[in-house]
């Protein structure tokens, strides 16, 4: 069985994203949500993708975006390097179906999980997205908290779209989790960092190899998911 995914979020520097896209992650994600110590202007992504590209063509950009106002849209557009948008705030289905058509890009919505119940949400929004992202639910900060949902409320979580991981992925917990769950990618932002936006590249690379070995070991979902490349 092939090895789950691999994005690690919330970059800053183009020399980092580079580096990081070289150690053969997946996918690299930029956070364009105001306010986050993470956040890098629209005027910087393209550098950032750029060399994230260079250094692996393979490898996908993602902007993490938050309820964006309609006058934002334009700023979500193809142009800036990403593929693929992700909406991690309180983005509706029908929000999400609108921005899928006009964007002409991947769609991935974050859900953040705060009770077991949360889950059922996945179902409103799978003809109108490309993937899924569940992360924990912390009061008052939309992402990037090292908080974790608890694996026992996943078991058993299996949707009909691609879905990923996140909240609190370090190396160390991959072979726990990856023993339990099967989802399509992993997402590691705070977990893998000397301070925010600023990746520890050893962190990183210990992550890469735990994801490997685990899809070695285990029974893991395929890459054949339809997340190709853009
Ligand atoms: O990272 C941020 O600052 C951030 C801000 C606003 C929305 C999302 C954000 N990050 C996302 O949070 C998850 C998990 O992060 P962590 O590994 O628990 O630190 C990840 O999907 C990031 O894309």
């Amino acid at each position: 069985m092939a090895s789950p995914l691999l994005k690690i979020c919330g970059l800053r520097d183009p020399d980092q994203a580079a580096a990081v896209a070289q150690l053969g992650v997946d996918a690299i994600g930029v956070i364009g949500v105001p306010g986050s110590p993470r956040f890098l202007g629209a005027e910087h992504r393209p550098a950032l993708f750029g060399a994230m590209r260079a250094a692996a063509p393979g490898c996908r950009g993602v902007l993490v975006v938050a309820d964006p106002l309609e006058q934002q849209w334009a700023q979500l557009e193809l142009g800036q390097g990403h593929a693929v948008v992700q909406l991690h705030g309180s983005e509706t289905p029908q929000l999400c179906g609108q921005l899928r058509s006009r964007l002409g890009c991947e769609i991935w919505k974050a859900l953040r999980i705060r009770r077991p119940e949360d889950l059922q949400r996945a179902v409103d929004y799978s003809l109108v997205v490309d993937a899924l992202l569940l992360d924990a639910w912390v009061p008052d900060q939309l992402g990037g908290t090292g908080h974790r949902i608890p694996i026992e409320w996943l078991q058993g979580f299996m949707p009909v779209l691609p879905w990923w991981l996140a909240g609190g992925i370090r190396a160390d917990r991959v072979p726990g989790v990856l023993t339990q769950l099967r989802p399509t990618g992993l997402d590691a932002s705070s977990g893998v960092e000397r301070s925010p936006g600023n990746k520890d590249l050893d962190q990183v690379a210990a992550l890469v190899a735990a994801v490997r070995v685990a899809g070695l070991a285990g029974p893991s979902q395929s890459r054949s998911v339809g997340l190709a490349p853009s």
